[in-house]
């Protein structure tokens, strides 16, 4: 069960053992999920050279592959990094920004799905739906599908690859392809920062090398944006200010706020 007792647990774990996570990102958001990282308890160091990424995993405490902006070198140091992770056993989350955009990007999710084999996928409706082959629209990078629409794609797409899937939006949906969680903290001002998913899914990198239960790690990682995302909402007047407060109150975050504001 995921209640604010445990969503608490978690983020003292990251706390107390600030796991170093090695993100291979795109270039619009590295230096806000590196904060958020920081901001949140864990280390974050962004390696993406195809010569050093096997090397970085020696230390890693967990792998975050996000695809937002490709190119050939990048792709090479993804699956590189993905097998050296797989090999040493810590947890890989992927993000498959813009799946369903573009041939090319549906060809490299697939070749990470199949060669990284993650342990959470984590993407908005849009994405979700194009990564489990449904038919669907998308529009670049934000999603045009409510995550609700998006569930039994992501449970499909959890079954066959063995992995905990996330769907992001006005709900949170994670599963496991038979169990669901939802997490409904958030606010309509979150989506107007780029990159918020991105920092969503470098945070689950950080709950995961503290919890080897990849369901409840994902869902507390969700619940931990949510709830931060939705008390920064309250001091901001815009999309500026929301992204200096979300870092703040990552930081600030505190057992009895959670346990006010989360809302499953
Ligand atoms: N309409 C909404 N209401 C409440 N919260 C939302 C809403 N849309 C997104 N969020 C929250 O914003 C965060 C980012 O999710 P979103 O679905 O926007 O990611 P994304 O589309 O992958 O973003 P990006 O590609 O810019 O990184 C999640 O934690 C989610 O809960
Ligand atoms: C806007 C954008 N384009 C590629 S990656 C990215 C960040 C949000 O996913
Ligand atoms: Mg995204």
């Amino acid at each position: 069960m995921i209640d604010a007792k445990s969503i608490s647990t978690d983020l003292k774990a990251v706390r107390e053992q600030s796991p170093l996570v090695h993100n291979i990102t795109n270039y619009v958001v590295m230096n806000n999920t590196a904060n958020a990282l920081l901001a949140v308890g864990a280390s974050p160091v962004m390696a993406h050279a195809p010569e050093e990424v096997a090397d970085m995993i020696q230390i890693a405490s967990a792998l975050v592959i996000n695809m937002g902006t490709l190119s050939r070198h990048w792709v090479d140091a993804m699956l590189l990094a993905g097998k050296a992770a797989r090999g040493k056993g810590i947890p890989v989350v992927f993000d498959p920004v813009g799946v369903g955009a573009t041939p090319y990007r549906n060809e490299v999710a697939a070749q990470i799905l199949e060669q990284c084999r993650p342990d959470i996928i984590r993407g908005n409706g849009s994405e979700i739906m194009a990564l489990a082959n449904t038919k669907t629209r998308t529009k670049g990078v934000d999603s045009i599908m409510t995550s609700r629409s998006a569930l039994d794609s992501a449970k499909e797409l959890a079954s066959q690859n063995g992995a905990v899937v996330v769907i992001s939006g006005p709900e949170d949906l994670i599963t496991d392809g038979t169990h669901v969680h939802t997490i409904k903290n958030g606010s309509l001002l979150m989506p107007k920062v780029t990159g918020m998913g991105c920092t969503a899914t470098a945070l689950t990198g950080a709950f995961a090398a503290v919890n080897s239960d990849a369901l409840k790690a994902a869902a507390h990682a969700m619940a931990v944006m949510g709830i931060a995302g939705e008390l920064a909402t309250k001091k901001s007047s815009g999309p500026g200010s929301l992204q200096l407060q979300f870092i703040d109150m990552l930081y600030q975050l505190s057992e009895a706020d959670i346990a006010q504001i989360f809302l499953p």
